[in-house]
């Protein structure tokens, strides 16, 4: 039996899967998901596998795992350790930026390779990880096909309202465009709500994807209508250290003023922002809720306003709303982010229940709430599995 190996870097981790192929059109299964976590500043990695044994649970020693190559290559020597006998028939990577080309998973050739890192600039928390990812399993797994799995594709068919800037055409010609990202775990929750909730699927649905990188989808029939990143994942909502929106008169300022140069500003904006700016203290949302500091909760309410913010644009552009999904490390995981985003949202129909808010349960609204809200655990690797089973064993 053949299996797929998959790779997703986010900005302050690196997941990974090791999932064996049935056949065209069967679902992949799951052998082992890992996640290396907070790489740079306290790694952790966690494994296990689908019937969840424990495989790691463990800090990664300080230096070891300073950066996502170091994090790739402990992931890698794991599935080594614990599958000697896997047959990697593809390797299925997140790639962060597909540019305007991209609309669908696509087969990696040098070519391809060659125009993703031209996208480097617009992504550089991410796509430089992708790209390593893709270079360190072409020497590994040499005979492996390699697929990439775009952010960007799942919102290309987005109107063209949505798709631009009010610069002149030429720029939009030129690629600079709005090409919204997290666009893999947007379509795992799109598909998992047609199977939860078809009339919810059907209807008029925000998606708020909320970890180190944070964003907001609008969907309607589970499909990308706006979105609140832009041409880069510097966009939409304050993330741990991006900025999120930002008025382009400041860059000029800091520019002309400030006598900052690009390289500077962008550390600025992707590095040195968003809550750890804020705050002062970390990127980190567990850190800030457990510090309760004054900086803490500024930065806090800054990311909840903004989220709140685009909630309202966004119900505008679907002309309504029926659902509000959370997902994401945070959305997932922190009740008191979601009860400070839907508290007093009763205007726009949504009713949190706070009881189901602390426990477990997908839907988290009261029982007469007209929006429900839910919360779903996102599943980018599957997404990423099923590309690659499709580009190995296309279904017949
Ligand atoms: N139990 C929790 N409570 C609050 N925040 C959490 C919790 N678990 C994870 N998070 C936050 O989720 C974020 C990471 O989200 P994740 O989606 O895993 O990251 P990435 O964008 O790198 O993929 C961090 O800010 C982390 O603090
Ligand atoms: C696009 C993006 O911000 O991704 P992540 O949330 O994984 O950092
Ligand atoms: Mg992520």
């Amino acid at each position: 039996m053949a299996d797929v190996l998959t790779l997703n870097a986010g900005s302050s981790s690196l997941k990974f899967g090791l999932f064996e192929l049935g056949g065209p059109g069967a679902e992949p299964a799951a052998r082992i998901l890992g996640e290396i976590d907070r790489i740079g500043n306290g790694t952790q990695m966690r494994a296990r596998t689908a019937e969840g044994a424990v495989l790691a649970d463990a800090p990664l020693p300080p230096g070891d795992a300073a950066d996502h190559a170091g994090a790739l290559a402990h992931a890698l020597d794991l599935i080594a350790r614990v599958r000697p006998d896997a047959r990697i028939a593809a390797v299925g990577h997140r790639v962060v930026h597909g540019g305007p080309d991209h609309a669908a998973p696509v087969r990696l050739t040098p070519e391809v390779l060659a125009a993703l890192a031209r996208l480097e600039p617009l992504a550089p928390l991410h796509q430089p990880h992708n790209l390593a990812g893709v270079r360190a399993a072409l020497a590994a797994f040499p005979q492996a096909v390699q697929v990439a799995c775009f952010d960007t594709a799942f919102h290309r068919h987005h109107p063209w309202v949505n798709d631009t800037f009010g610069l002149p055409r030429a720029y939009y010609d030129k690629g600079v465009r709005r090409y919204g990202f997290h666009g893999l775990s947007y379509d795992y929750i799109a598909g998992r709500l047609a199977g939860l909730a078809p009339h919810l699927h059907a209807g008029r649905v925000i998606v708020a994807h909320l970890g180190n990188g944070a964003s907001m989808c609008g969907m309607i029939g589970g499909r990308s209508i706006a979105s609140s990143m832009g041409f880069s994942a510097l966009d939409g909502l304050p993330m741990g250290t991006r900025c999120g929106q930002l008025d382009p008169g400041v860059v000029l300022y800091l520019m002309q003023h400030e006598g900052m140069g690009a390289a500077e500003i962008a550390d600025l904006l992707y590095r040195q922002s968003g809550l750890l700016g804020l705050s002062g203290l970390s990127h980190d949302m567990r850190e800030l809720e457990a510090a309760g500091t004054d900086t803490a909760r500024q930065a806090i309410g800054y990311f909840v306003f903004r989220i709140r913010r685009e909630l309202g644009g966004l119900a505008a552009a679907l002309g309504g709303l029926d659902a509000l999904v959370f997902c994401g490390g945070i959305g997932e995981h922190s009740a008191h982010i979601r009860q400070k985003v839907c508290e007093g949202m009763g205007w726009i129909g949504m009713e949190l229940d706070e009881s189901r808010n602390l426990g477990s349960e997908t839907v988290i609204s009261t029982d007469l709430s007209r929006v429900r809200i839910l919360v779903i655990p996102t599943d980018e690797e599957i997404v990423i599995a099923r590309a690659a089973r499709d580009l190995v064993t296309p279904p017949g």
